[in-house]
C-alpha cells in the first residue's frame, strides 16, 4: 500500500533514525517556467526542446539519490502552473516536504508573481517544509529581463535559499535537487557528531553563468 505517503519525518531522538520511504518534493511556479523541462533534465539528463506542452494537473517521478553514502528516494511532483488547476496542486501541498518554486528569467510576470506563490505556500504548505527559490532559463542570456541581483534580493527578504538554473543546459540542476535531498536527510537522520547541514551555505556552490557552453 501506499499507506506512508505523506508520512511525518521519526521524532528526533528516535533509536533507529531512518528516512522516510520517500521524500515529496515539488515544483511550482507559473506556467512555463521550465517545471516539466527541470524534472526531464533532472530525471534523464536531457532537455526537451520543441512545442511546449503544459502540464495538465499534476505528474509525478521517482528518483533516487545517493548522499553521504545514503539512498534517498525522491518522489518529485510536477504540478501544473496555469490557474485553472491550481485547486488540484493545493491538495498537494500538505504532503511535500519540500518545495521547489520557480521563476523564468526572460519572463517579468513569472517574478513578479512569486510573491503571490510564497502567499499560497504559506497558506497550504507545512510550516517547515523546505523551499528553495529557482530562476529558470539562464541560457537566454539576451531575452533575460530578471536580472540575478533581483532574485537573490527577493530570496533574501524572504530567507529562502536561492539559484539560477537551466534545464536546457542542466546548469545547477542536479545541484538544486542535491540540496533539497542533503537537507531533507539531515534533518530526518540526525546521526551523531554529524556537522549540521546548512542548505543557505551549501546553495554557493552554485555555478554562475548562462551555462551557453556546457552541454
Ligand atoms: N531556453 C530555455 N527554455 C526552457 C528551459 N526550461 C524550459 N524551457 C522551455 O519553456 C517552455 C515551458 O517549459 P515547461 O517545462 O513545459 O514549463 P512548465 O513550468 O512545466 O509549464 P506548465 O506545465 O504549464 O506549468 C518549453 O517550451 C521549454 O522548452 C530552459 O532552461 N531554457
Amino acid at each position: 500500500g501506499d499507506g506512508c505517503r505523506g508520512a511525518a519525518f521519526p521524532k528526533p531522538g528516535a533509536s533507529h533514525p531512518s528516512l522516510p520511504p520517500s521524500l515529496q518534493v515539488m515544483l511550482v511556479g507559473d506556467s512555463g517556467v521550465g517545471k516539466t523541462c527541470l524534472l526531464v533534465r533532472f530525471k534523464d539528463g536531457a532537455f526537451l526542446a520543441g512545442s511546449f506542452i503544459s502540464t495538465v494537473g499534476i505528474d509525478f517521478r521517482n528518483k533516487v539519490l545517493t548522499v553521504d553514502g545514503v539512498k534517498v528516494k525522491l518522489q518529485i511532483w510536477d504540478t501544473a502552473g496555469q490557474e485553472r488547476f491550481r485547486s488540484v496542486t493545493h491538495a498537494y501541498y500538505r504532503d511535500a516536504h519540500a518545495l521547489l518554486l520557480l521563476y523564468d528569467v526572460t519572463n517579468k510576470a513569472s517574478f513578479d508573481n512569486i510573491q503571490a506563490w510564497l502567499t499560497e505556500i504559506h497558506e497550504y504548505a507545512q510550516q517547515d517544509v523546505v523551499l528553495m527559490l529557482l530562476g529558470n532559463k539562464v541560457d537566454s542570456a539576451q531575452d533575460r529581463v530578471v536580472k540575478r541581483e533581483d532574485g537573490e534580493k527577493l530570496a533574501k527578504e524572504y530567507g529562502v535559499p536561492f539559484m539560477e538554473t537551466s534545464a536546457k543546459s542542466g546548469l545547477n540542476v542536479e545541484l538544486a535537487f542535491t540540496a533539497i535531498a542533503k537537507e531533507l536527510k539531515h534533518r530526518s537522520m540526525k546521526l551523531p557528531n554529524e556537522p549540521k547541514f546548512k542548505l543557505h551555505d551549501y546553495v554557493k556552490k552554485e555555478v554562475r553563468g548562462s551555462g551557453c557552453c556546457r552541454s
